[in-house]
């Protein structure tokens, strides 16, 4: 039973056709503080307008969806996130919530992050160890936020392949169903990450860290969905757009229906100006 239960909640995440998943994630306001996160500050409203453009799902914290999405009820799947690191502790997460929280609220997977190679990670694998043991016997998928951002990592080494793949691998190795982590930056180098997992696992990218301007996260979500990427959990280039419902539909268009970038930005533009957006 339990096991039919995670099935029923994987097929919410992916889209049937493409079968890749598009989730937009709102959770960085206790990661990352809340000042510089201007796209949160309004946080209903930019709910709101991403739920408008149709992701799959969207990532959150149990407060947030308490008060936010009573009236989405059932218009998005719902992933709980139940971990955070934050603006002073960067490179360990905390828990704060739990597996049947997300289950009472409705959730549709419970997601929790690590940060590899550092002081902290041994600790946080043990608990992401007993959170996989749990949501496997409560028919919930478990989603990692997984990154090489312990302290032995430099700078420049936090997207080599070598690192990403290590952080993808032990996801899988602990028990989760899916990680999302960053880019490497070339199609290559991730394919070489993806190879690294049994093709039964999902790896989806984030966006924020790795692309200054549209074209390279247009061209970064493109390049992944072709070398075995099983999708997205994208927040601040999203939510800090200027028109964040038709970057969500445009972003949806590529994920989903093999947009180019070229034909990608054509459709922004598009819905930019005339805001069309329940036709796609
Ligand atoms: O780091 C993240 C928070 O979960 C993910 O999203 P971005 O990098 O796209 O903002």
């Amino acid at each position: 039973m339990a096991m039919l239960g995670k099935e029923v909640r994987m097929s919410r995440l992916v889209n049937p056709k493409s079968k890749k998943m598009m989730a937009i994630t709102v959770d960085h306001a206790i990661s990352r503080g809340i000042a510089p996160m201007t796209g949160l500050h309004q946080i209903q409203d930019t709910i709101d307008k991403i739920i408008v453009g149709r992701p799959d799902a969207m990532t959150m914290t149990k407060g947030i969806a308490e008060h936010c999405m009573w009236k989405h009820a059932g218009d998005v799947a719902m992933l709980m996130k139940v971990s955070n690191y934050s603006p002073v502790a960067p490179t360990k997460d905390t828990v704060f919530g739990t597996v049947d929280e997300a289950i009472r609220m409705g959730a549709d997977a419970v997601s929790m992050g690590a940060m590899t190679l550092g002081d902290f990670q041994g600790e946080q694998f043990e608990t992401i160890g007993k959170f996989s043991e749990e949501c496997m016997r409560k028919g919930m998928p478990l989603i990692g936020h997984v990154y090489p951002k312990g302290e032995s990592v430099p700078m420049d080494k936090r997207t080599s392949w070598e690192n990403i793949a290590y952080c993808v691998r032990s996801a899988c190795e602990l028990g989760m169903d899916i990680v999302k982590t960053t880019y490497t930056g070339d199609p290559d180098s991730m394919a070489k990450v993806v190879a690294c997992v049994p093709s039964t696992f999902r790896i989806v990218i984030q966006g924020g860290d790795s692309c200054k301007t549209l074209d390279d996260y247009l061209q970064m979500t493109r390049e992944a969905m072709d070398c075995g990427v099983g999708g997205v959990t994208m927040g601040r280039f999203v939510w800090d757009y200027k028109d964040v419902t038709a970057l969500v539909i445009a972003l949806r268009y590529i994920i989903h229906e093999g947009y180019s970038v070229k034909e990608a930005k054509e459709l922004l533009a598009q819905l930019e100006n005339d805001k069309n957006y329940e036709e796609f």
